[in-house]
């Protein structure tokens, strides 16, 4: 499975944001630099920044870059004139959609797809097409849309308003998989559940051929699966960093949440500052020893950093090992007198913790 990271485009159409251009480049570069195979940096028919943004992207990444557009020859010009490798053409099959946000009916919506796939192809790049609601959409009707369209590279399914759990996700597309080869299925998921991430997983293991992704889960509502967290799950399960460079995957996170000005929770998983700091004395104690015990993977290996603090909530063993490590004597008297400092000056990282046994009790 290949990833496509929709960050700019997707994170850009959440209320109140409106990113620069330069926000926008600087992002799309560290994206690039990770790894991703795709990146979609916006929609150009909104307007000359994402069709500027678009044309930069093109022409410095390695990744692909793809640009959105409905199954209407002006946002597909404004795709191809912004020079994206990938026009990604979007539109509805469900019932619900055809009638209420489309106001045509399936053929009608085909024989746009139709015309817009032509128009990419004429134009120079490679169309996919993406079905929006595609898990709210009768199962014929998408198979329909393959079957229609065997020359296209991908066709992705939307699960646009996040209603999928892994359970039901993976039985609609092994179903799926009966008539169709699924290494020609993309999957764009949303979080409205908290099962993005969950969902993608199940993708990449019923053999879908890309996932759409963002840094931070920024994007419509709740979001898009965290890249973050889809490499990281992918590399402890399958042993599989979808292409990315696992290594550099937190610091350039952070890069495109400093480029685009967002932040997130402290409480946020990876990405958020408190979530790789442990002070409970029964976990510090043992990770002086042995960080494994107390954390799901070596933040090291991601580009993060573990931080262990100790004040009031370290106990006997952990202040033990701190002052054998400064050198001084761990009697029973010494470890009590140095808790008492630890909980009036902490919480204080390994480094500070250590100097101030050495300062104040080795000999
Ligand atoms: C599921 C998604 O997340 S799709 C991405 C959503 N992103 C955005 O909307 C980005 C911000 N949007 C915009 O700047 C504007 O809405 C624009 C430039 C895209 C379009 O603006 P407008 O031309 O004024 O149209 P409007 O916003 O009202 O969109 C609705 C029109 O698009 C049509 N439309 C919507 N989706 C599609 C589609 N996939 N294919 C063809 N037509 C479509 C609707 O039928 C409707 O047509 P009508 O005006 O004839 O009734
Ligand atoms: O992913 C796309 O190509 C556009 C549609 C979309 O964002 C969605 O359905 O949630």
């Amino acid at each position: 499975m290949y990833l496509c990271d929709v960050t700019l485009r997707e994170g850009d159409q959440m209320p109140g944001r409106n990113y620069t251009e330069a926000q926008k480049v600087a992002a799309g570069r560290a994206l690039d630099r990770l790894g991703v195979d795709a990146i979609q940096p916006g929609f150009p028919v909104t307007g000359e920044k994402d069709v500027r943004v678009t044309r930069t992207l093109a022409d410095e990444c390695e990744a692909d870059v793809v640009a959105l557009a409905r199954a209407v020859s002006g946002d597909v010009d404004a795709a191809l004139d912004a020079e994206a490798d990938v026009v990604e053409v979007f539109g509805a099959l469900s019932s619900l959609q055809l009638e209420h946000a489309l106001g045509t009916d399936r053929e009608t919506m085909f024989e746009r797809f139709d015309a817009a796939i032509e128009r990419v192809r004429d134009g120079g790049a490679t169309p996919h097409l993406t079905l929006v609601d595609a898990f709210r959409t009768e199962r014929e009707h998408l198979v329909a849309a393959f079957e229609r369209y065997p020359d296209l590279p991908m066709v992705t399914l939307a699960d646009t308003v996040g209603v999928r759990t892994p359970a039901s996700l993976r039985h609609d597309l092994t179903a799926l998989g009966e008539g169709v080869d699924l290494a020609r299925v993309g999957v764009h998921l949303h979080d409205d559940l908290g099962c993005a991430t969950a969902n993608a997983l199940v993708a990449h293991e019923v053999g879908v051929g890309k996932a759409d992704v963002s840094v931070a889960s920024l994007g419509e509502r709740a979001g898009n699966p965290a890249v973050e967290e889809v490499v990281i799950a992918g590399v402890l399960e399958y042993g599989e960093s979808f292409g990315v460079t696992a290594a550099d995957l937190v610091p350039a996170c952070r890069t495109v949440l400093a480029a685009l000005e967002e932040s997130v929770p402290p409480r946020k998983a990876i990405l958020g500052s408190e979530v790789m700091e442990h002070e409970s004395g029964i976990h510090t104690a043992a990770m002086l020893r042995e960080p494994r015990t107390f954390e799901p993977f070596d933040p090291g290996a991601f580009g993060a950093e573990r931080r262990l603090v100790f004040g009031a909530g370290t106990g006997r063993s952990g202040a033990r090992q701190l002052l054998e490590r400064a050198g001084a004597d761990a009697d029973e008297e010494t470890v009590a007198a140095y808790l008492d400092r630890l909980a009036a000056e902490g919480p204080l990282d390994t480094e500070e913790a250590v100097d101030l046994a050495r300062r104040e009790f080795a000999s």
